[in-house]
């Protein structure tokens, strides 16, 4: 440790990437005491190189697939072709953080209070892990929180900008068109101009990662304190990043915070096929810099099959309700049943069901449920969720198309935020993408540490296949 931390200090007199006076300004605060998580990844990254390139030159040949007709047309489900560091997603067991199940993460990962188990973990904990794979001590993750505050600030043109949009644009437009407009701070993209060269391209790649998850808060508080609110936003960066985050959105509950920790890192990465991340890696692998990858994200994220579904659900749900309560009649396992039904017969889909991926209820859905029997055991709606998890995987397996009837994370998420008079729903998906950032960007920064090139996968056309399997 000594060692390190000496090492430590010497590096941070170095010049950093991003300066532009050529002066020795120590990267941030309060780092001189433990290892940064820049030194920490600055020490991995020639090991990783040299293991890529010696996997490529010994093993590049090998075979670990073959892709059928069904999987061409069918959306690729199920073909290895990306290569993804942060976490991998088993069929039946569901998501591992670098190699962590999702409560060995809250197990181990630094929590509020600072003692791991005592709370939910820091969303800066788990971060550190999906970049470094390693376990932070809380003075590494209370570092990783001071670097957040301390890069947060909009630029003068974005709250302006967000402020004149129309109050009824889809939030998750508003947020897309408020990153975006952040895109003048890219360092990333004034070294390239630059000339830098590529063996670089991570140092400035990581500056704009740690940036941009830095300024997501502010913009999504500004959305929705802007179009639900008074356009107000507080802060408090005595706490974390989460905590500030409830601050900067109105809300002021321990209990919320906790919820809000929970939830920021369950939705952090579900390793690199889905349409989030997939897009993100995709437009950065053409060197857009991380401000245009992650906007690109955000916009894969807005579809209703993928990250929307959070709001069709309690949509689903209130539509639900309204119809039977109008009717008088009660919401339960038979009301739902009948609901359920009506959905599937007017060929449109139960949201938050199904995966295509998991082929069980999703951990984290069940750490969502398990923190509802925790805070709000007799909650109504949190009732009606569990009993549409009663009913609904018999529905589906009568239905007889999917090939997953078990709840995703989409299915649990609103009722808890519903519960803290979080009520407006389709603002949902701009948490989920606040959160997301954290993992497709920590995925973003390794793409560029090891050299990965332009993604271009060949398409084929349908006379092609026709030759092929007419041969
Ligand atoms: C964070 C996340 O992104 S988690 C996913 C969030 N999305 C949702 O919850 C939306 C509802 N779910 C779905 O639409 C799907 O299950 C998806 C998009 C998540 C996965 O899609 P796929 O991998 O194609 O699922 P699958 O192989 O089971 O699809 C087979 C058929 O079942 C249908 N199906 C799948 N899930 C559902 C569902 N929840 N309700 C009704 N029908 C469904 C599909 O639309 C498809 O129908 P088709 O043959 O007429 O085209
Ligand atoms: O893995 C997927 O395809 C969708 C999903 O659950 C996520 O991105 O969190």
């Amino acid at each position: 440790m000594t060692l390190l931390v000496s090492r430590t200090v010497r590096s941070l007199l170095r010049k950093t990437p991003f300066s532009t006076t050529g002066t020795t300004t120590p990267i941030g605060a309060s780092i001189r005491t433990v290892t940064t998580l820049q030194e920490t990844l600055a020490a991995q990254v020639p090991e990783k190189q040299k293991k890529m390139a010696e996997l490529k030159k010994s093993y590049g040949s090998e075979v670990i697939g073959q892709v059928t007709v069904d999987q061409c047309i069918g959306g690729a489900r199920g073909v290895k072709c990306m290569l993804w560091e942060t976490s991998n997603l088993d069929p039946d067991e569901g998501i591992r953080f670098r190699g962590l199940t999702i409560p060995e993460c809250q197990a181990v990962l630094p929590t509020y209070s600072g003692k791991a188990g005592d709370g939910e973990p820091l969303l800066e904990s788990l971060f550190w892990l999906l970049l470094t794979s390693e376990v932070p001590t809380k003075e590494q993750a209370d570092s990783l929180t001071a670097d957040l505050h301390s890069r947060a600030k909009l630029p003068s043109h974005v709250v302006p900008l967000l402020n004149s949009l129309p109050k009824d644009m889809h939030p998750m437009t508003q947020f897309t068109i408020g990153l975006a407009a952040c895109q003048t701070e890219s360092v990333f993209a004034k070294a390239y101009q630059d000339g830098v060269p590529k063996n670089l391209y991570h140092e400035y790649a990581l500056e704009d990662i740690l940036s941009v998850v830095a300024k997501l808060p502010e913009i999504a508080a500004t959305i929705y304190r802007n179009v639900y609110h008074d356009g107000v936003v507080s802060q408090d960066t005595s706490l974390d990043f989460a905590g500030n985050f409830c601050r900067m959105l109105g809300y002021n509950d321990p209990s919320f915070d906790e919820l809000m920790r929970l939830y920021l890192c369950i939705h952090t990465d579900h390793e690199g096929g889905n349409a989030s991340a997939h897009a993100t890696h995709l437009v950065g692998s053409t060197l857009s810099d991380p401000f245009l990858s992650y906007a690109a994200g955000l916009n894969a994220l807005a579809g209703p099959l993928h990250g929307l579904a959070n709001q069709e659900v309690l949509k689903w749900i209130q539509e639900l309700k309204d119809k039977f309560e109008s009717e008088g009649k009660p919401v339960n396992a038979e009301t739902i049943t009948e609901f359920a039904w009506d959905t599937l017969n007017a060929k449109k889909v139960i949201p938050g069901y199904g995966h295509a991926v998991l082929r069980k209820t999703d951990p984290r859905y069940t750490c969502q449920r398990e923190f509802a029997l925790k805070h709000m055991p007799d909650d109504e709606l949190f009732k009606v969720v569990d009993t549409i998890y009663e009913v609904m995987p018999d529905i589906l397996k009568e239905h007889g198309k999917v090939a997953n009837p078990y709840p995703n994370v989409d299915s649990h998420s609103g009722v808890l935020l519903w519960h803290y008079g979080f009520t407006q729903y389709q603002y949902y998906t701009v948490l989920f993408g606040v959160s997301r950032a954290v993992g497709g960007l920590s995925q973003l920064y390794w793409d560029r540490a090891l050299g990965l090139p332009l993604e271009r996968p060949k398409s084929v056309t349908p006379e092609w296949i026709w030759s092929q399997v007419q041969k």
